[in-house]
């Protein structure tokens, strides 16, 4: 198996601006604006010369109402840090990049993470067609962000490629006392679209590796489409993620599953 290079994460306050309209651009989309969409296979060249090495790619895209804590869980999935104190909105979109070590095989994590306000929602949608999956968030303790989720599925069937891998994730789990939507709930809107849950915490960490580990597992026909990336050994693994998933989100696969992933 051939290895790739990955370009190391840029932080949005090194970015550089760039095209107006855009929100906060420079390198990071500059990167992302590259013709690496998908899925990297091995006859293709590597994209920098400089960062770690991995055999596979892909994009993950962070959505969700302003304040359901997207930013906060990239940092904790990518640094082990929470960002406490007070609260800065994203602007435009953002991008970083994490190798995770799949048993033997080394997949790059372009993260992306969006703007969760209104006014920036046209610069967003164009990024949905090339991501492989969605984290969909919403805020355990603030109701009207888990009203909009319906709202966000059907923006995400307009602009995301069909087969994406959707996860919803109910966030903000730690501020029990604030709790406004129930667990119960979540599963069942997850189940009504046939995606895989969890809760997550941003800030006591809880679930955070597991939902973006378990999204490269969602998807069984992503599997048998690049068949000489995924051994045998590689797809007990990401068995054993699924059913990891399944634990952490009560949510079990279904023949009646309907939604846009296999899941
Ligand atoms: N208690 C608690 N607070 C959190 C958690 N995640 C995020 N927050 C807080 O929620 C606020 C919003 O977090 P962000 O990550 O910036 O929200 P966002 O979704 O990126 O918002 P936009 O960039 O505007 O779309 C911040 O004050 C965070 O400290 C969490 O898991 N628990
Ligand atoms: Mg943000």
């Amino acid at each position: 198996m051939s290895r790739k290079k990955a370009v190391k994460g840029k932080g949005s306050s090194k970015s550089p601006k760039a095209s107006p309209g855009s929100g906060r651009t420079g390198k990071g989309l500059a990167a992302a604006a590259a013709p690496s969409s998908g899925l990297v296979y091995p006859s293709r060249p590597s994209i920098s010369n400089s960062g770690e090495f991995y055999d596979i790619a892909f994009k993950v895209m962070l959505v969700g109402d302003s304040g359901v804590g997207k930013t906060c869980l990239l940092v904790r999935f990518k640094d082990g840090a929470f960002l406490a104190g007070s609260f800065i909105s994203t602007v435009g979109i953002d991008f970083r990049n994490k190798v995770m070590s799949i048993d033997a095989v080394k997949v790059k994590l372009q993260i992306w993470d969006t703007a969760g306000q209104e006014r920036f929602r046209s610069v967003t949608h164009a990024y949905y067609r090339d991501a492989n999956a969605l984290l969909l968030l919403y805020d355990v303790t603030n109701k009207a962000s888990f009203d909009n989720i319906r709202a966000w599925l059907t923006e995400i069937h307009e602009y995301a490629q069909q087969d994406v891998v959707v996860m919803l994730l109910g966030n903000k789990v730690d501020s029990t006392h604030d709790r406004m939507v129930k667990r119960e709930e979540g599963e069942k809107l997850a189940k009504e679209f046939g995606v895989p849950f969890m809760e997550t915490s941003a800030k006591s960490g809880l679930n955070v590796e597991l939902a973006f580990t378990a999204l490269q597992c969602c998807s069984p026909s992503r599997l048998r489409r690049s068949p000489e990336h995924w051994s045998n050994r590689l797809v007990e693994h990401l068995q054993h993620l699924r059913a990891l998933v399944q634990q952490a989100g009560r949510t079990s696969p279904t023949s009646q599953s309907t939604g846009p992933t296999d899941w």
